[in-house]
């Protein structure tokens, strides 16, 4: 196969993860880039937040050719790059331009590299180069799902304040809570025990909230995984809820945030033929022995959230457990599940006023609140809305 005219820019984010993405760019990536005869029009690493947008513009526009973007950071910089592309990206009509990327994971998460390649080879470095080595294959690269989320001012005009594109997680609840806190631990703990420290400290946070589901556009309906067929069913329950709820998230394109937490096991193990996201919500409501709102069952409902998030770690099992009559929360054979998982097109969150944390929102990891009377619209969509841009990624 051959290189010829393809102009591919090396991008790393020294400061992802653990501060390890030169070194090793230096010591793998670069190295393998040569043995295979590809030498790259720029290699760069990003100086702050933000540098990534304008380097990959900029390199854009210098190159108009055919282009790949071998990239060495966590979702946090992917998620930059595909927003300019959306947002910052000049329109023109005559050409349409794919933009394949070539992901090296250097992330804290990396939740779309762990959903993409399961650990398959024994060496971890061999690992990380899955995605490099098919882009040297010439493997064909697929497109990316994106989640569309517009944040919108209170009642009546609903102008859009604000929009953004998620290219792995739009949540609210306790992960958007938990994105915000973690950044502050950042410096002391740069793995993804931040991540678990944070969720300690919103576990007991309940989030006051109306809930719209929205459907699939290509078939109207939206979809709830029914653990006793194993399968996703129509959902005939009502489509707006209010409730308190305690944890909302929805995925596209991964089934993990992390290598082991798998939160929407059913996007890689009964794969949507739509343009969908997967939705999981979890309402303290639900549980049969909750009374109300009280420090004491917000309490208790916590040893529920931490026992849910311990089965998600163990393959995604926290979608098969129901309530039992007294509270007690298992592998049951029936009952209410604890987790509502949806397949859906999309949903709006419309946070109570008087509660300040239903105001967050969380992007791929870049934390954005609503403002107060306002709502958040997100849905699944297959491409960036300019039509310019089609971003994939080589697997
Ligand atoms: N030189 C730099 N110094 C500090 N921050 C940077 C630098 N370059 C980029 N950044 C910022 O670092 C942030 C985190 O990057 P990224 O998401 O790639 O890694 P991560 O948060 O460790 O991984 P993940 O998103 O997978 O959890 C991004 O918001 C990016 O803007």
């Amino acid at each position: 196969m051959s290189y010829a005219g393809l102009e591919v820019l090396v991008l790393y984010n020294p400061a992802c993860g653990d501060n390890t993405a030169k070194e090793f760019f230096e010591a793998h990536v670069l190295p393998r880039l040569e043995c295979s005869g590809i030498n790259p029009s720029a290699v760069v690493a990003t100086e702050g937040v933000g540098h990534a947008e304008t380097i990959v513009i900029d390199f854009l526009k210098q190159h108009e050719g055919e282009v790949a973007i071998v990239l060495g950071s966590g979702d946090g910089t992917l998620h930059e790059i595909i927003n300019a592309l959306a947002f910052s990206y000049p329109a023109s009509s005559s050409m349409r331009r794919a933009i394949p990327f070539v992901l090296v994971p250097c992330g804290t998460a990396n939740a779309l590299f762990s959903s993409l390649f399961l650990p398959s080879k024994q060496d971890p470095v061999m690992n990380r180069l899955s995605s490099l080595d098919a882009f040297i294959a010439r493997s064909k690269p697929k497109p990316l799902a994106l989640a569309y989320t517009s944040l919108l001012s209170g009642a009546p005009q609903h102008n859009c304040l604000h929009t953004v594109i998620s290219v792995v997680v739009t949540s609210t609840a306790l992960h958007a809570s938990i994105l915000k806190d973690s950044e502050l631990l950042r410096k002391d703990m740069p793995g993804i025990e931040r991540f678990k420290v944070a969720a300690q400290q919103n576990i007991t946070r309940w989030y006051r909230s109306r809930v719209k589901l929205l459907p699939i556009s290509s078939t109207g309906v939206v979809q709830v995984y029914d653990p006793d067929t194993d399968a996703f069913i129509p959902y005939q329950g009502p489509l707006d809820m209010s409730a308190s709820i305690a944890y909302f998230l929805s995925t596209v394109n991964v089934d993990r945030l992390e290598p082991a937490f798998l939160i929407s096991p059913l996007f890689s193990r009964i794969p949507s033929h739509h343009i969908s996201l997967d939705l999981v919500i979890v309402r303290p409501e639900r549980d049969p022995t909750f009374i109300m709102d009280t420090p004491t069952s917000r309490e208790a409902f916590a040893r529920k959230t931490g026992v849910l998030f311990a089965a998600a770690y163990q393959d995604g099992n926290h979608i098969r457990l129901r309530y039992r009559q007294d509270g007690d929360i298992g592998h049951y054979d029936d009952g209410p599940t604890v987790v509502e998982y949806f397949r859906c097109g999309g949903w709006e969150w419309v946070p109570d006023e008087a509660d300040e944390r239903a105001h967050l929102i969380c992007s791929d990891g870049t934390v954005l609140e609503i403002a107060k009377g306002g709502k958040a619209v997100c849905n699944a969509i297959a491409a960036i809305p300019n039509g310019n841009v089609e971003c994939l990624v080589y697997t």
